[in-house]
């Protein structure tokens, strides 16, 4: 990994690992919850390192790209979060995805063979790419930006990338807006090792990990029972493998609400008593804030007043 930030570097600024080099998705996520004048970026050589770098104490947080609007959950972050030391989710950004085909300087983009790109940016530029690139040849690179660089030295005759890159490295753009679906998001959060709360904001999210037991038939049913009923909505879950066998898995989800209300924080009471390893990733405000909507019998103040009656009857 390579600190971006100044020498004279003072040991309160927070240092933020993310998938480098510079002109990365990730990046540009990051600039959007750090300043680099006020922190030190550290680039990473992939998600993982970025995250390992994070668990071992040698940054302070880590941005990651969690999920994409067109291709869904980014598996490796999200297995990595859900299994090892727990981690906290203090932000969420959303970045929109748009690419660029930059060539080696003197290359024609009917000449190009062989292309380089972040596995996620080649998943999203496969339809185009077999039209414009037909038989092309492609290796993955570790990011969007290290793949310009290996074009920049000569490796490779053309690179998927953000069109930022480009001017970063002037390598010429054989073709713009080359995603199959415009408009793309990719959503990244923000890492930490388990920290204080960020306060609720009234359009947050929560995220958890539940293992599901091998032999609970209807679990899926039971769990989603428990936000139902208190009026909890699910904005993302996704099943993933444990990778200890087939047919073991764990589900990976985000509710709409904050810990701090009622309503989560009795859901995942119950959820806890059932499910012991449940894994609590987090509470963030949302990416984009959607006030969340509360049925009235859901609200703090209605379970303040169930409660106090049932302490009044108790107390008779
Ligand atoms: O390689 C990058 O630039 C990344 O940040 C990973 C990525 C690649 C494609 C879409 C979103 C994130």
């Amino acid at each position: 990994m390579t600190g971006t930030g100044s020498a004279d570097a003072t040991p309160s600024r927070l240092r933020y690992a993310f998938l480098g080099p510079a002109g990365t998705f990730t990046e540009a996520a990051l600039r959007k919850v750090a300043d680099p004048a006020e922190a030190e970026f550290v680039s990473a050589g992939s998600v993982l390192s970025a995250v390992a770098a994070l668990r071992r104490g040698e940054v302070d947080r880590a941005v990651v790209p969690i999920e994409n609007s067109v291709e869904g959950g980014v598996s490796a972050t999200v297995d990595e979060i859900a299994l090892g030391e727990t981690l906290q989710i203090l932000a969420e950004v959303h970045v929109p995805i748009s690419f660029v085909l930059v060539g080696r300087p003197g290359v024609a983009i009917e000449d190009v063979r062989r292309v380089t790109t972040h596995p996620h940016a080649w998943a999203q530029v496969r339809g185009w790419a077999e039209t414009a690139l037909p038989g092309v040849d492609f290796t993955p690179a570790p990011s969007t930006a290290a793949g310009a660089g290996l074009v920049a030295q000569g490796d490779f005759d053309a690179a998927v990338c953000a069109p930022l890159v480009a001017e970063q490295t002037g390598l010429p753009v054989l073709a713009e807006r080359i995603e199959d679906v415009p408009g793309a998001v990719t959503r990244f959060v923000l890492l930490s090792r388990p920290t204080a709360l960020p306060a609720p904001t009234g359009a947050d999210k929560t995220t958890l990990v539940v293992p599901l037991p091998e032999d609970r038939p209807g679990a899926l049913g039971q769990i989603l029972a428990e936000f139902t009923t208190r009026g909890v909505n699910l904005s993302r879950i996704e099943s993933r493998p444990t990778g200890e066998g087939i047919g073991r898995y764990f589900f990976s989800l985000d509710l709409e609400g904050h810990l701090a209300e009622a309503r989560v924080g009795d859901a995942l009471a119950a959820l806890y008593r059932e499910y012991p390893d449940l894994r609590f990733l987090g509470s963030y405000a949302q990416a984009e804030p959607v006030p969340t909507r509360v049925p009235a019998e859901f609200t703090d103040a209605a379970y303040r007043s169930g409660r106090a009656w049932v302490e009044s009857l108790r107390s008779r």
